[in-house]
């Protein structure tokens, strides 16, 4: 019989909506009564490490994740583990866990985008698929795995792009790695490459900015002091930025803060490509990192990971630019 551990953190998934439609956490987690969705078939070891909405998850929650998980393979022999999450932040949990996890072993995140007591509420069903999926043969050595409505992501390129509607996981670009057929896991494609870092803290003070046009610089001019450790930029189109900002980048780099730049387009990856002032080839040139294929928070998940390890200068510069991983 395979050994699960489940770890609820909170979220819509363990929450329901009182007479007025409004939807919070309640003294206990509707989940708990589920003891075992599928009679006794696996060997689930329930925790509630949180009971938390997940805008208040933060990487030091995620770091007591990562190191409950580590224990309970080292010492509880187990063969998957699900995770219950908000879906507000749960790309980032999730890639957190992907980048920091050296494990072949299935790690699955779920939530739910409709509360316990809602009608058409998908929680107790998104747990159910989650855990066929991490006590699947197929699921181990995938990294890292979102089950959401029937579809199985990666945690890498999964995004949240509704913010009601229950098919909201996505993966731009790529699409899912695998479906749930009727209680069957069923996966199509598999993970070229998995690398992770060990870590045993988190450093704070990597900030995420956004451009538009006409850009402020002075947003960006505050982060160069010393306490930042990184910053990431989403930018425009295939990675070009308002050329005003460009002096605080250059401030940013002279302080050896690093600079990483993803797109803030839906699809596709930044690159080096416009040779106009502000543009990507003078960007790189300037010492801007570019991170292929990932969304903003994604990219800053990376970074925070990256500068936690202690990664030096040439070697967190190939870590964020790594397009598998
Ligand atoms: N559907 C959800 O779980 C959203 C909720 N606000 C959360 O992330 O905790």
């Amino acid at each position: 019989m395979k050994k699960i551990l489940v770890l609820h953190t909170g979220g819509t998934i363990a929450m329901s909506e009182d007479e007025t439609g409004a939807v919070a956490p309640g003294a206990e987690n509707p989940l708990n009564q589920f003891k075992n969705p599928f009679d006794r078939e696996y060997e689930l070891l329930i925790e509630n490490i949180f009971n938390i909405p997940s805008p208040h998850m933060d990487p030091k929650n995620m770091l007591r994740l990562r190191q409950r998980i580590m224990e309970a393979y080292e010492q509880e022999n187990i063969d998957g583990v699900v995770i219950t999450h908000g879906t507000d932040t749960l790309e980032e949990t999730a890639y957190f866990l992907d980048l920091t996890v050296p494990l072949e072993l299935p790690i699955v995140l779920t939530g739910a985008m409709r509360s316990a007591n809602e009608i058409g509420s998908d929680g107790l069903y998104n747990f159910k698929t989650a855990i066929l999926t991490a006590a699947s043969a197929e699921a181990k050595g995938m990294g890292v795995l979102v089950v959401m409505n029937d579809e199985i992501h990666t945690a890498r390129y999964v995004t949240k792009t509704h913010t009601t509607n229950v098919a909201t996981f996505r993966t731009p670009t790529f699409g899912p790695i695998g479906l749930i057929l009727r209680d069957k896991v069923q996966f199509f494609e598999k993970l070229l490459r998995h690398t992770s870092l060990a870590i045993d803290h988190v450093v704070d003070h990597v900030y995420l900015f956004k451009a538009y046009a006409g850009m402020d610089p002075e947003l960006l001019e505050m982060a160069v002091n010393e306490k930042t450790n990184g910053v990431v930029i989403e930018a425009l189109g295939a990675g070009n930025l308002p050329p005003r900002v460009l002096p605080a980048i250059e401030k940013l780099l002279a302080h050896d803060i690093p600079v990483v730049l993803v797109s803030r387009s839906f699809n596709g990856f930044a690159q080096d490509v416009y040779a106009y002032p502000g543009g990507g080839v003078q960007l790189k040139k300037m010492g801007v990192t570019f991170c292929h294929g990932l969304n903003g928070q994604k990219a800053r998940i990376k970074l925070l990971v990256g500068l936690s390890a202690g990664l030096d200068k040439v070697a967190l510069d190939e870590f964020m630019a790594d397009a598998v991983s």
